[in-house]
């Protein structure tokens, strides 16, 4: 089963299948009612701590899976229109919550590594890279009403 918060975003549960020799991880299948196209697939690789954000793609649609290590990934809706506006969605993925999140266009999103070990985060999307249609801003700016610290409680 499939879930969403902000507009657009699925996010869907992935297998794994373990065996004594090691294990199998589903990512992503041309049958899949997410898939739209295949542009490229590449690993962005974050160290414990840091934090790659916020940026968006204006035209690259995004398909997420943490295969090594954790992250703490956050989404915010900046969308004119959309039924989702200024809502954030923080989501915790990787070997702990093996899943696909798929991010459309126009959703700022960014994530930081968590735990204790580099994680390896796969981006299968449906374009190839192209610096030009990603827009950046810093993670601390205050337009996204977000604080990337750890949550003690
Ligand atoms: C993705 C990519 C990057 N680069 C160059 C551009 C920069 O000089 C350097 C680091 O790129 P960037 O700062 O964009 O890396 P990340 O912050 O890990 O982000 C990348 O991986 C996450 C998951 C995203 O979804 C981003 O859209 C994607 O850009 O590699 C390339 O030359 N080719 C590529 O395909």
């Amino acid at each position: 089963m499939s879930t969403s918060k902000i507009e657009g975003v699925v996010i869907t549960p992935l297998r794994q299948i373990p065996d004594e020799r090691g294990k199998i991880m589903h990512m992503l299948r041309a049958d899949a009612p997410h898939f739209k196209a295949f542009g490229e697939i590449y690993f962005s690789c974050v160290n414990p701590g840091a934090i790659k954000a916020w940026h968006i793609h204006k035209e690259m649609t995004l398909n997420y899976a943490v295969v090594w290590g954790n992250i703490k990934f956050v989404l915010y809706d900046d969308r004119e229109g959309s039924p989702t506006k200024g809502v954030l969605q923080e989501l915790f993925i990787g070997e702990s919550n093996y899943c696909l999140v798929t991010v459309p266009p126009f959703v700022w999103n960014g994530f930081k590594g968590i735990g204790e070990k580099m994680a390896i985060v796969a981006n299968c999307t449906d374009i190839s890279h192209r610096a030009d249609e990603i827009d950046r801003m810093d993670p601390f700016t205050q337009k996204i009403p977000y604080s990337w610290d750890i949550k003690h409680g």
